[in-house]
């Protein structure tokens, strides 16, 4: 069964904005890791919502380990996401005045199932740090107190914890050089292959792709539309 399963998804903004998407398939099996391409405004963050259920597309359905997160309520939606995924965004949005502990703790909150997992949440949140290459004592320090490449290192880990059977990333990499990419990336696929997770990473940097075991385009996925205003 896929991890992930998308089928003929329509969606369009409400409001003033102009911007459709549609797409009619997309498949992730479980533990494959998939880079997904596609130019600013082609409409990648749109995507991962619909993927996420933080938005509900007009037509069609969004399986998550074989659930249709689209027949699911708002409160039932909100806990099957906390469950099932881990989500890595742009800005990190780690809770600023939490600890880095809080923070990696948070999705557990919310996901009796995923904190079932593990025998011991401290614990595995200080191994996440440690195997992220992240100082055993930071677990005390408030998120606002990190660089931007520590802070980016607890947002992994807070995806991680709990080996949820799904990461989704968005342009994770886009605020760092060449070098702390790579070796961001190192961390997260190390983490990801033990655990048999899937990854779906979005970026617009094509240069990503030969370490994921597929590549695929917005264009090839795809249809939107920007109706004239
Ligand atoms: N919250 C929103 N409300 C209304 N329209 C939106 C919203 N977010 C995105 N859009 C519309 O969807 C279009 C695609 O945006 P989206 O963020 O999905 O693209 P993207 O490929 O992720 O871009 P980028 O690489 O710049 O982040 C935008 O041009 C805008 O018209």
């Amino acid at each position: 069964m896929p991890v992930l399963n998308l089928s003929n998804i329509g969606y369009r903004w409400p409001g003033p904005s102009p911007f459709a998407l549609a797409v009619p398939e997309l498949l992730v099996a479980e533990g494959e890791t998939v880079l997904l391409l596609g130019e600013s405004g082609s409409g990648k963050s749109t995507l991962l919502s619909l993927i996420c259920g933080t938005i509900l597309p007009d037509r069609g359905h969004v399986h998550i380990a074989g659930v249709d997160v689209t027949g699911l309520s708002g409160g039932a939606r909100d806990k099957f996401r906390a469950e099932q995924i881990g989500v890595i965004f742009q800005q990190f949005n780690l809770l600023p005045f939490g600890s880095v502990t809080d923070n990696i703790l948070l999705p557990l909150r919310f996901a009796p199932k995923r904190r079932s997992r593990i025998a011991d949440p401290l614990a595995e949140a200080t191994t996440l740090c440690i195997s992220l290459g992240l100082p055993k004592d930071i677990i005390h320090a408030k998120a606002s107190t990190l660089s931007v490449g520590q802070q980016q290192r607890v947002a992994v880990a807070r995806a991680l914890i709990g080996h949820p059977p799904l990461i989704v990333a968005d342009e994770p990499t886009s605020a760092l050089d060449a070098t702390s990419q790579a070796a961001f990336l190192d961390l997260l696929f190390a983490q990801a292959d033990a655990h048999q997770t899937a990854l779906l990473m979005v970026s617009h940097d094509p240069r990503l792709g030969e370490r994921f075991d597929r590549v695929i385009r917005m264009d090839d996925i795809a249809q939107i539309e920007r109706a004239a205003v």
